[in-house]
């Protein structure tokens, strides 16, 4: 990897569980230093909405609030006017809704924060699912692009339309370094350790290569919720992903 990435983040985690009880349990147990991020998805926060992030703030957790907004702008402005009054960390919209789309996500998210009297959070744009691989992209997308460049595409207009970075796979980072600003973040789940099942991720690497392949921060759900020891997990994909010069 070629120059020195700006900031690395501790881990995000995401926190999918079905129950107020294993994400509370799960939570309590990773108040390990360095702090986790947590990431909350639709999953508990359909269930349990903004008390749910209460519950993690209250324990010191920065917070990654996972819902992709995805819609006409309009809409996605006023959702983000909501989320920006949530004193989120991160939180993430579709760059497959447009630029129009984007830029009024990043408006809302702010002037949302602004109105609560809170710092704005860093919004990320989803570029390719982790989950799609090029069969995918070409036969049921019918997108004519390679996998990395609609994926750069993608960055290039989610930092023009206001985002502060994306969602992609390490596999792209380097191509979108080539094309932003050397601050705009590289987010990147499909994380598995090297015996760990890929499951429905296509586009996967092991915490060390995404380190290698210059992400700012890595995603990881499953290896780290479904193991029988979660903080000794945590603890080992940190030391995987963080060296002493981050
Ligand atoms: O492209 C994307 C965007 C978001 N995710 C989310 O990250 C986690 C990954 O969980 P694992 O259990 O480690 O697979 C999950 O919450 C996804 O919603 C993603 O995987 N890919």
């Amino acid at each position: 990897m070629g120059g020195k990435i700006l900031k690395r983040y501790s881990p995000m985690v995401a926190i999918d569980v079905a129950t107020k009880n294993e994400a509370l349990d799960l939570f309590d147990r990773l108040t390990v230093e360095p702090r986790p991020i947590l990431k909350i998805g639709m999953e508990l926060y359909y269930h349990f909405g903004p008390e749910i992030i209460k519950e993690a703030q209250r324990r010191g957790f920065k917070i990654f609030l996972d819902l992709k907004l995805h819609d006409i702008p309009n809409t996605v402005k006023r959702a983000m006017f909501v989320l920006g009054q949530l004193g989120v960390d991160f939180t993430t919209i579709h760059a497959a809704g447009g630029s129009e789309m984007v830029a009024a996500g990043a408006t809302g998210l702010k002037e949302g924060a602004q109105a609560a009297g809170l710092p704005a959070p860093k919004l990320l744009a989803i570029t390719q699912l982790t989950s799609i691989d090029e069969q995918i992209l070409h036969d049921e997308q019918h997108v004519d692009l390679s996998l990395v460049e609609s994926v750069q595409s993608y960055a290039q207009l989610a930092e023009k339309a206001g985002a502060n970075g994306v969602v992609c796979s390490a596999h792209e980072v380097q191509a979108i370094r080539q094309v932003t600003g050397p601050d705009f973040l590289c987010v990147t789940p499909g994380i598995r350790p090297w015996n760990f099942a890929k499951g429905d991720q296509k586009r996967v690497v092991t915490p060390h290569q995404a380190h290698d392949l210059g992400s700012n921060a890595i995603v990881v759900g499953r290896p780290i919720t479904q193991s029988a020891d979660p903080v000794k997990a945590y603890q080992e994909i940190e030391e995987e992903f963080l060296t002493e010069e981050d």
